[in-house]
């Protein structure tokens, strides 16, 4: 198959170097620099950022004057700086759009996937509107290449309001037009507005098809004899209140994703007031929410996807049960909730293993939502919303659950992709649709410190350690390449080059996180720590450290932990990661525990630890190109023997 590619474009603009706007300016000193012979310096040395050194021998001028002048640009806003430890300073334009003839994009129609180099951000901003980011190659900055694919769930949740804004969205960023592609994108643009349900002024539900033929046809094949009640019209049907999700599922399932403009209940009222600011995000959030009174907010860690939560609970401003995977995050969730809002602390419930306290806001895990004879849970007040953090941690249960509460408003939060859940459908028909901000943008505005992800590769201590391992198999084998005692040294390691940073350890079997934990003489958090325990220990490590502020405090800087800490626990001044074992795992689980470094303030490094000549190294690699797919850069080295 030849490949219909698209011609590039704009390279032909590439040599064009923006004017010298230079007539001298007879006030401005000798080291006065525009913006423009920056530009030209960096088109010349063909890299997006340079030195000053650099910048000086391409304007002939001295490095001292180069400096002073790329000062003044820092100081006007023009141009950033990056001090990279151990490497001179970089410099480049803050509007980087200025730059832009250098994207290039390439669309490959037939397999409908599109790779830009170099992308603007106005591109990769309208390529996520209605595709999705599948990988990233190359790690230097400006120059990587990214790869979208579209999907007809892509197409299905794009935010238009009509199928010709969104053929012009893709014709805006393309290359030129491919009429098949368009055809395509139309066609499963109009699938997902053939069906729609809607409450009748008489209160129930109505199921409205496009034509008679799509309600003769396809409604009637897929649809069960007790989904609808009775026919209203040649296009309309009053749908069964309790079949509503099955209604859903089948359309969803059959190829027609069903339009949701029901009236939700939003619940007995509450008092809420948000009492943070929104970012601009967020707020855009917020809004696609309430208007399509479901979604699922779908943002790296640490983006503020709860902070939004809680303004989406001020927003619907009725009763709110929110689940969550464990109590660690019932707790943190309470926090969040009186730190962000005005609630009265009275009016928060947590029901969980430990308390059973129903409110007008209540927190509960999955665990205890999904068991029976807690069902009353979902009874016992007019829920307006209910709020799924972590969405792939829904369990069968409360699926069924919440198929039968489709009459809330329903909020999922997720940091991973919803196609990536393993219960995409569920997700989709049973809350609602992805609503989410390109992971790239969030980081390139700060407001996600970017991790730096690096794999080191460490040699085995000594023959016997490898004998020991080729000997093995199986399971055990894992577990040796796991265990390498030779990671033990490199962490120390690691530490010790980052002594300023709070860390975590991420061990995968309990021996493991012993013999660390010992070696580091570092707690280590287990499944088998109490609740309390735990608690009192990821508040120590929030805590400052009495070495660095000079207080008495009772500080914590390392932590050794299991799979406990993989998800959703803030901890926001963990600044470094070393996963040391624990690559046989989901590569779901690598991006969250570099997840758990991503937080707005502070660097974020993160290493992961494979065995050298081990199927370690294949796992790490797995699972850092998830990674990369996300847009976050990973590097690999080799640590000697
Ligand atoms: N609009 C905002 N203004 C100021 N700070 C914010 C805002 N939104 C979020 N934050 C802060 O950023 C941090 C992360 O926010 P939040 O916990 O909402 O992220 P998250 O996406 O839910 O993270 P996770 O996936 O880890 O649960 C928190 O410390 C929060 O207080």
């Amino acid at each position: 198959m030849t490949d219909d590619t698209g011609d590039d474009a704009g390279d032909d603009s590439g040599g064009d170097a923006p004017d010298d706007d230079a007539t001298p300016d007879p006030d401005s000193s000798d080291d006065d620099l525009s913006l423009d012979r920056f530009h030209e310096a960096l088109e010349a040395e063909e890299r997006p950022v340079a030195t000053a050194s650099e910048v000086a021998r391409r304007l002939g001028t001295t490095q001292a004057a180069a400096r002073d002048a790329l000062a003044a640009l820092v100081d006007r806003g023009d141009v950033d700086r990056l001090d990279v430890e151990a490497d001179p300073v970089v410099f480049y334009p803050r509007d980087w759009g200025a730059l832009a003839s250098r994207e290039r994009v390439v669309a490959f129609p037939k397999r409908r996937e599109i790779v830009v180099d170099r992308p603007t951000q106005y591109t990769r901003a309208r390529l996520s509107q209605f595709a999705q980011l599948v990988d990233t190659t190359g790690t230097e900055p400006g120059t990587r290449g990214y790869l979208y694919r579209i999907r007809q769930e892509d197409v299905w949740a794009a935010p238009f309001d009509d199928a010709g804004a969104l053929v012009d969205a893709l014709r805006s960023v393309l290359p030129r037009r491919f009429e098949h592609l368009e055809e395509w994108v139309r066609d499963q643009w109009r699938r997902a507005h053939r069906f729609r349900l809607y409450t009748h002024a008489d209160g129930y539900v109505v199921l409205e098809a496009a034509s008679e033929n799509l309600m003769g046809n396809v409604a009637d094949q897929h649809l069960d004899d007790d989904h609808l009640r009775a026919p209203i019209s040649d296009t309309e049907a009053w749908v069964n209140e309790d079949a509503v999700a099955a209604v859903k599922r089948a359309l969803y399932d059959a190829g027609y994703p069903v339009e949701d403009d029901r009236d939700l209940e939003t619940g007995d009222p509450v008092e809420i007031d948000l009492t943070t600011d929104l970012r601009e995000y967020q707020a855009t959030w917020v809004e696609t929410f309430l208007d399509r009174k479901s979604g699922v907010y779908v943002g790296p860690p640490g983006s503020g996807k709860t902070v939004a939560a809680i303004a989406t609970i001020a927003g619907v401003g009725g009763e709110t049960l929110i689940l969550v995977p464990s109590r660690e995050l019932a707790d943190q969730w309470r926090e969040e909730l009186l730190d962000h809002s005005t609630i009265d602390p009275a009016d928060v419930g947590l029901y969980h293993g430990g308390t059973k306290d129903v409110r007008p806001v209540t927190i509960a895990t999955y665990q205890i939502a999904g068991m029976d004879r807690h069902r009353s849970l979902f009874d016992s007040r007019e829920w307006g919303l209910i709020c799924f953090d972590e969405v792939h941690h829904v369990t069968a249960p409360v699926y069924s659950r919440t198929a039968e509460f489709q009459s809330r408003h329903r909020l999922g939060l997720s940091a991973t992709p919803v196609s990536e859940t393993g219960s995409e459908e569920d997700v989709y028909t049973l809350i609602g649709q992805p609503i989410g901000a390109d992971w790239d943008s969030l980081f390139e505005a700060g407001f996600v410190q970017e991790p730096e992800v690096e794999i080191r590769y460490v040699p085995w201590r000594d023959e016997t350690a490898r004998n020991e391992y080729a000997a093995a198999d199986g399971r055990e084998r894992r577990r040796l390449a796991a265990e390498n005692p030779a990671k033990v040294e490199e962490i120390r390691y690691l530490l010790a080059a980052h002594r300023e940073k709070k860390a975590l350890v991420f061990v995968e079997y309990l021996d493991h996180g012993d013999a660390i934990a010992d070696a580091l003489e570092a707690p280590f958090i287990s499944g088998e720590t109490p609740h309390h325990e735990r608690a009192e220990l990821f508040r120590r490590f929030r805590a400052e450290d009495s070495s660095t502020d000079g207080t008495d405090g009772d500080g914590l800087d390392v932590l050794v932990v299991s799979r406990v800490g993989d998800e959703g626990i803030d901890l926001p001044n963990a600044e470094l990661a070393v996963v040391a074992s624990g690559l046989g795992g989901s590569r779901r689980q690598g991006s969250q525990r570099a997840g758990r470094t991503m937080r707005p303030t502070g660097s974020a490094l993160v290493y992961v630890l494979a065995t050298r000549g081990s199927s370690e190294e294949e796992f790490a690699q797995r699972q850092m190109r998830h990674l990369g797919r996300k847009g976050v850069r990973v590097r690999e080295t080799n640590v000697a023997e």
